[in-house]
């Protein structure tokens, strides 16, 4: 098992990595839509998909043959913590058939401490990931037995929002400290996908900017609403 996930990691090293999501209400919100978005990204290029939800995880199990980064994401009222957040979470993402399990690794309070979620998706013969929002956090789930980090937490706390774009800060702050890590979260261009790299990323995961039509729909809207060059708006004479 331990020379099959070093080759997975090998595989994705220097890659990209697509999160195939939809928000709960919208209309690809159903696992047919979200494997054949698994479908379509492996297409253009993509080497892993990220995706959310157990019976999502297990329609994209069956559609595509590259590796698979499953989580489930689970609003509780006890934590604020909603990425995979317990060890039964754990199971039903393992079960579904993800080859690496996303875990919040924020140092926030949880229902069960990160050694064991760690130690419980080793166990299970799946690679983790904990999704961190600082340099502190990284550390701490690396300790705890993380096998990557991710910066997708970074502007998603309360102690780190108010973020624009990338976690390039984040990313500086990791290479410095000689932690690898994987770049998630608000990369729009490849011009940051490459940036990401620059700054040490092992490999990149984007989503929305390929993946949310809406998303992507609602920035060139906004751009042609905000534009002086649009043709004056044509009245009917009253
Ligand atoms: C913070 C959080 O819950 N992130 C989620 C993690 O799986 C997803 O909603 C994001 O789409 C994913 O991280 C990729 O990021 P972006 O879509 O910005 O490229």
């Amino acid at each position: 098992m331990q020379a099959k996930q070093g080759d997975l990691l090998a595989t994705l090293d220097g890659t990209l990595v697509v999160s195939c999501q939809a928000e709960s209400g919208l209309p690809l919100d159903a696992p047919g839509h979200i494997a054949a978005m698994a479908r379509s990204v492996v297409l253009g290029g993509a080497t892993g998909v990220r995706i959310e939800g157990a019976a999502n995880i297990a329609a994209v199990r069956a559609a595509v043959e590259v590796p698979l980064i499953g989580l489930i994401k689970a609003r509780r009222d006890d934590t604020e913590v909603y990425i995979t957040p317990t060890l039964d979470d754990i199971a039903a993402v393992v079960e579904a058939g993800a080859d690496i399990v996303a875990i919040d690794a924020t140092a926030r309070p949880r229902p069960a401490e990160l050694k064991a979620m760690f130690a419980s998706i080793a166990a299970r013969g799946r690679l983790s990931m904990g999704d961190v929002a600082t340099l502190d956090e990284g550390r701490r789930a690396l300790d705890a037995g993380a096998d990557l980090i991710s910066t997708t937490m970074a502007g998603y706390t309360n102690y780190s929002s108010d973020q624009r774009g990338p976690a390039f800060a984040l990313m500086e702050e990791l290479a410095r400290a000689g932690l690898p890590f994987v770049a998630e979260g608000r990369i729009w261009s490849p011009h940051e996908a490459v940036r990401c790299f620059e700054l040490g990323a092992r490999f990149i995961v984007v989503g929305g900017a390929i993946t949310r039509p809406d998303a992507i729909t609602r920035r060139f809207a906004d751009e042609v609403a905000a534009s002086s060059a649009r043709p004056q708006l044509r009245r009917n004479p009253t």
